[in-house]
């Protein structure tokens, strides 16, 4: 009889397993990066019309739009409403050469490397008096000078790692202990990736191995983060839903990146909007007859870095917690409090499509929708949870 095929083996996910994760605003200078961010999270960072505006990282949060939220919130009526929240951080614009040390490069790249995702603003709005770095607007070389210098960033730091372990490579040889057969297996990695990376490709596209993502993801590799093409328009074209560079811009990422997400949305109209509120803000939109794209980013960027969330929900607190997909439901109790995870006993569970339907816990409970799960379950997006837990060190104390 042939053997049993062993039960298939869980694919790992590139990037950090953590629920603290963060996304850059990634571009050339003076492209709309800190205009952006301030829009999206209404903050006052500084953005003038001149390149290298922004030299320090700014991070901020923006809450996750989420009607489901929204419905519980209004469902249970509780004293305090948490959403989840999406982290943003504004970064200085990278030139050509960065990679090399130019404009601070260096500095501004150990910013990229140190967030888990990107929204890589590319300018497509022409205006006279905006300065652009490399003279006129033209979104396909600045995308290529950013990918470039990404791409340069992890090579070097890819080719630091070879040459530092090539020496005890060749010493070790074929013999070694455990720890030097780990390190010749990391070795063998990393030079794939390295030719990958040299290739001219980025590491995200790659078809990784779990053993591979594994060494990838102890790296913090640049080119393995995620990207958000964002094309920054001006207000004429973002109303008329038409821009000329657009067509190239969705065609270079099909070609060099494909499967990336590429939003229009405009600095002017979207930073015009956003100092305002409510009705004014409304009216603003209206006018002129479009939307604001901003809810569409901030979801998009919290489903890059396979960011989901459970709810808990009450009239004391509607919460929404945010756990990376996959996560089971010890592990999401965690979240919470590191006691329910090690005193964890079940996760009692219903979805919100069922309390929608069916109006009130209790009718949950009645339709046998209301379900106790074990330690394997993995939670889904927008479950709404009650976990049961008992720390034994607690009740000694009692
Ligand atoms: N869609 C747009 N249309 C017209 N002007 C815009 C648009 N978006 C941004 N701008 C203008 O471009 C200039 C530069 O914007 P901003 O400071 O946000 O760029 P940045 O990418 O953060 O630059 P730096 O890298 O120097 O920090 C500002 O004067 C801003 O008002
Ligand atoms: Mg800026």
């Amino acid at each position: 009889m042939p053997p049993k095929k062993a039960a298939a083996e869980e694919k790992l996910m590139l990037g950090r397993p953590s629920n603290n994760l963060k996304i850059g605003v990634v571009g050339l200078p003076n492209v709309g990066k800190s205009t952006f961010f301030n829009a999206i999270t209404n903050s006052a960072a500084a953005a003038e019309n001149y390149p290298f505006c922004t030299i320090d990282p700014e991070e901020s949060r923006v809450a996750v739009p989420d009607p489901r939220f929204d419905w519980l919130c209004n469902h249970y009526k509780p004293a305090s409403k948490v959403p989840a929240y999406l982290t943003v951080i504004d970064i200085a614009g990278l030139v050509k050469g960065a990679a090399s040390g130019a404009g601070l490069g260096n500095a501004f790249l150990s910013h990229v490397r140190a967030v888990d995702a990107i929204f890589h603003m590319v300018r497509a709005f022409s205006d006279p008096d905006v300065v652009h770095v490399e003279g006129e607007v033209d979104p396909i070389r600045d995308m290529e000078v950013i990918h470039q210098e990404l791409r340069l960033k992890d090579q070097e730091f890819l080719k630091k790692y070879i040459e530092k372990n090539e020496g005890n490579i060749k010493r070790i040889g074929n013999g070694g202990t455990a720890a030097d057969k780990l390190l010749k297996e990391e070795f063998t990695i990393i030079n794939k990736v390295y030719e990958w990376v040299e290739s001219g490709k980025d590491v995200r596209k790659g078809d990784w191995s779990n053993k591979e993502i594994d060494v990838i993801n102890r790296q913090l590799l640049i080119t393995a983060k995620p990207v958000i093409y964002l094309a920054n328009l001006s207000e004429k074209d973002y109303i008329r839903k038409k821009n000329k560079y657009l067509p190239k811009i969705k065609q270079w990422i099909d070609e060099n990146n494909p499967g990336d997400l590429l939003i229009p949305f405009s600095g002017a109209v979207e930073s015009a909007a956003s100092a305002l509120e409510g009705e004014e803000k409304a009216k603003y939109l209206k006018d002129l007859g479009c939307e604001s794209v901003l809810p569409k980013i901030i979801v998009a960027g919290y489903k890059a870095m396979s960011l989901i969330y459970y709810f808990t929900g009450g009239p004391d607190e509607v919460r929404a917690w945010t756990i990376r997909k996959g996560t089971k439901a010890p592990g999401a109790a965690g979240v919470i409090h590191t006691d329910f995870e090690r005193g964890f006993i079940m996760a009692e569970v219903m979805t919100y499509d069922d309390l929608q339907e069916l109006g009130t816990d209790a009718a949950v409970k009645a339709a046998g929708k209301y379900k106790q799960k074990g330690k394997d379950y993995v939670v889904g997006d927008g479950d709404i949870i009650f976990f049961k837990f008992n720390v034994t060190a607690d009740k000694k104390k009692k």
